[in-house]
C-alpha cells in the first residue's frame, strides 16, 4: 500500500482542502495522512472563519508521519502564513519525497486563504523544493508578478517559477475566458511541454477543483506512475468529478470523488502544443 500526505487545511464543508485530498487518496488505492494547518468554518457559501494551527503543532504532526511511514508522495493546500510555509520547508529540506506544491491563495469566495505576506516565502522558500507546482491563472499571477492573458504570458511565467527550481509547472487554464475548453498547460525544466484539453462542463459546482486536481496528482505519483501519465489521469479525474458533480448545499457545490472509477475509460483528455 502506497502511503502518501496531504499538508493543507480542514474545510468543514468537506469540498475542499484536506476533506477533498483524503476522499482523493482513498479513491485512488493510496492510504492517505494528513498534516492540518489550519481549520476554516467552511461550507459552499463561503469561508466564515480560519483558525492557524501553531507551528510546533504541525511540526509535532508531520514529524509522527515522517517517523513511522515511508511515505510515497506529498501535497501541500493552504498553507496560510509565512511561519507555517517556513515550517514546512524547514521539515522538507533534505527529504527525496515527490512534493506536489498547490498554492492556495483565494477560495471561491473571495477569501483569504495565504496572507499577503506569505507569497515571498512560498516562492523562496517552498517552490525551489517542490517537483511540481499548480497555480490556477490567479495564483501564476501572483507568484510571478506578471499578468496572464495569452498563452505567450503562461509559458512566461512557467518560465520565472521554473527559474526558482520547480521540477514541472502545471497552470491551470480553469480560470481562461473560454467557454467551450478547460485547458491546463504544462512546462518540464528539460524543456518538454504539453496542454492538456478536455471539454468545460457549465456548472456552478467547482468548489474544491484545485484541491481535487493535485490530491489525484499526488495520489498517481504516490503510486510510482510515471509523471506525464500521472499528471493526464489526474486532468481525468476532475474531469470526471466535474462532469459528475454534486448539487448540495447552497451555495457552489463539490466536486464527485466517485466518479473516476467508474467512468475513467470514456474520458479524453486532447494532448496539443503550448504555442
Ligand atoms: N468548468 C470546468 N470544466 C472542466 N474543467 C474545469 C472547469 N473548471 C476548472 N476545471 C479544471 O479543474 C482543474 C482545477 O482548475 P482551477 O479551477 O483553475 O483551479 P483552482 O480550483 O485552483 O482555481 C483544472 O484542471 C481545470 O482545467
Ligand atoms: C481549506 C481549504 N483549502 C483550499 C480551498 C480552495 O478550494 P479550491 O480548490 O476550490 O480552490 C478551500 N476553499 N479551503
Amino acid at each position: 500500500m502506497h502511503i502518501v500526505t496531504t499538508i493543507a487545511g480542514s474545510d468543514s464543508g468537506g469540498g475542499a482542502g484536506i476533506q477533498a485530498d483524503l476522499k482523493t487518496f482513498q479513491e485512488l488505492d493510496v492510504f492517505g495522512t494528513s498534516v492540518i494547518t489550519a481549520l476554516t468554518a467552511q461550507n459552499t457559501q463561503g469561508v466564515m472563519d480560519v483558525l492557524p494551527i501553531e507551528q510546533a503543532f504541525i511540526n509535532k504532526q508531520f514529524h509522527a508521519l515522517l517517523e513511522d511511514f515511508p511515505i510515497s508522495a506529498i501535497k501541500t493546500g493552504m498553507l496560510f502564513s509565512s511561519d507555517i510555509i517556513r515550517t514546512i520547508a524547514l521539515a522538507m529540506t533534505n527529504l527525496t519525497i515527490p512534493l506536489i506544491v498547490d498554492p492556495v491563495m483565494i477560495a471561491k469566495g473571495g477569501e483569504t486563504l495565504l496572507q499577503q505576506e506569505a507569497v515571498e516565502a512560498l516562492r523562496n522558500n517552498l517552490l525551489p523544493l517542490a517537483t511540481i507546482v499548480t497555480p490556477n491563472i490567479p495564483e501564476a499571477e501572483t507568484l510571478t508578478a506578471r499578468k496572464i492573458e495569452t498563452v505567450s504570458d503562461i509559458r512566461l511565467a512557467a518560465q520565472s517559477l521554473l527559474q526558482l527550481g520547480v521540477q514541472c509547472v502545471i497552470i491551470k487554464g480553469g480560470h481562461l475566458a473560454n467557454k467551450d475548453f478547460a485547458v491546463d498547460y504544462v512546462f518540464f525544466k528539460n524543456g518538454k511541454s504539453f496542454s492538456m484539453q478536455t471539454s468545460r462542463i457549465a456548472t456552478k459546482n467547482t468548489h474544491g477543483t484545485g484541491c481535487t486536481f493535485s490530491a489525484a496528482l499526488t495520489a498517481f505519483i504516490g503510486r510510482q506512475m510515471p509523471i506525464e501519465q500521472a499528471i493526464v489521469e489526474a486532468k481525468k479525474f476532475i474531469q470526471l468529478a466535474i462532469t459528475h458533480n454534486l448539487s448540495i448545499g447552497h451555495g457552489n457545490g463539490p466536486t464527485n470523488h466517485f466518479a473516476y472509477q467508474k467512468f475513467k475509460e470514456s474520458c479524453e483528455v486532447t494532448i496539443g502544443e503550448t504555442q
